[in-house]
C-alpha cells in the first residue's frame, strides 16, 4: 500500500531528496517532467539518466544477485530499461534486453538511450513473430519497462503475450513506474497486468497505488529520485 511507499532503502550510496512527494495522478508526475524541462532548463534525458541510474542503484540493493532480463516498450519507460541496463552491467551484472520495436521505431529520449546502450556493447533483442512464451529469454529477474504514465489500459497487441508470459515465468519480477496493465490512477488493473514484488515508482508515488488490492501487483513500492531540483519539489509537495 502507498502508506509503505518509500524512498529505496539503500546502504549508504543513494542520495535520497530531503522531500518526499505525496502521491499523485500521473499527470501531476507528468507536470515535474515538464516544468523541470521547461523552467529548470533539465533535458528530458538528464532526468531519464537520473530515474535510470536510481533505479539500478535501488535493484542492486533488493535483488542483488542474478541475471536480469528487461524488457523495453516503445515510449520513455522503455528508455528507463535501456539506461537501467547499461548501469546493471557497470555493476557486472548479466542483462538482457527484449524490445518490443526495433531501434529505428524509437523517438526522442528511449532512442538516445537505446543507440547509448547499444553503443555500450548490449544487444537489443526485438520481440519477432513467434509466441512471447516460447522465446522469452532465460533470465533470474524480469523488469517490466513496458508502458508507464502514457499509457492507456487496457492493453493492446503484442503487450498482451509479453506480460502473459512475463506472469507465467516464476522468477522475481520488478515493474519501472507503473506495472503494465494497471492504470496509475485508479489502480484498476487489466486482464493481464504485470504482477511485480517490487514496483520502482519515479518521482513520486502513483495514487492508483493506494486503492485496494493495487499492492497484488505493485509489490513493494519504492521510490526513485529523478532529480528534480528542490526548489520544483516544493511547489508539488502540498
Ligand atoms: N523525461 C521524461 O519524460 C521522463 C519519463 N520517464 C518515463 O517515461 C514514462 C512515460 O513515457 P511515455 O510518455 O513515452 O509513455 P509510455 O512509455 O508509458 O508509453 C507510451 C507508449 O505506449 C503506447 N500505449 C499507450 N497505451 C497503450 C495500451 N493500452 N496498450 C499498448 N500500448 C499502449 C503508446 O502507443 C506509446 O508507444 C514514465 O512512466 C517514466 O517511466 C522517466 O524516465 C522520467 C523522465
Ligand atoms: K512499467
Amino acid at each position: 500500500m502507498v502508506e509503505e511507499a518509500n524512498f529505496c532503502p539503500s546502504k549508504e550510496a543513494i542520495m535520497k531528496p530531503i522531500l518526499q512527494l505525496p502521491p499523485m495522478t500521473c499527470q501531476r508526475v507528468r507536470e515535474i517532467d515538464r516544468m523541470a524541462m521547461d523552467q529548470f532548463q533539465m533535458p528530458g534525458i538528464v532526468l531519464m539518466e537520473n530515474a535510470g541510474r536510481g533505479a539500478a542503484e535501488c535493484m542492486d540493493q533488493i535483488a542483488p544477485e542474478g541475471s536480469v532480463l528487461i524488457l523495453c516498450g516503445k515510449g520513455n519507460n522503455g528508455g528507463d530499461g535501456f539506461a537501467i541496463a547499461r548501469h546493471l552491467q557497470l555493476a557486472g551484472r548479466e542483462v538482457t534486453i527484449l524490445a518490443m520495436a526495433p531501434t529505428d521505431e524509437l523517438q526522442g529520449d528511449a532512442l538516445i538511450q537505446a543507440n547509448i546502450t547499444k553503443a555500450a556493447g548490449i544487444e537489443i533483442q526485438v520481440l519477432g513473430e513467434a509466441p512471447a512464451k516460447e522465446c522469452l529469454p532465460i533470465a533470474d529477474i524480469i523488469v517490466d519497462g513496458l508502458l508507464g504514465t502514457g499509457a492507456k489500459p487496457p492493453l493492446r497487441g503484442r503487450y498482451v503475450d509479453v506480460v502473459e508470459a512475463a506472469n507465467a515465468s516464476s522468477v522475481r519480477r520488478i515493474a519501472l513506474d507503473i506495472p503494465t496493465g494497471m492504470s496509475g490512477d485508479t489502480g484498476e488493473t487489466g486482464e493481464p497486468t504485470f504482477q511485480a514484488d517490487h514496483t520502482l515508482t519515479f518521482a513520486a508515488p502513483k495514487i492508483g497505488f493506494a486503492k485496494r488490492d493495487a499492492d497484488r501487483f505493485t509489490g513493494e513500492v519504492h521510490v526513485i529520485s529523478i532529480g528534480a531540483p528542490l526548489a520544483l519539489l516544493r511547489q508539488f509537495s502540498v
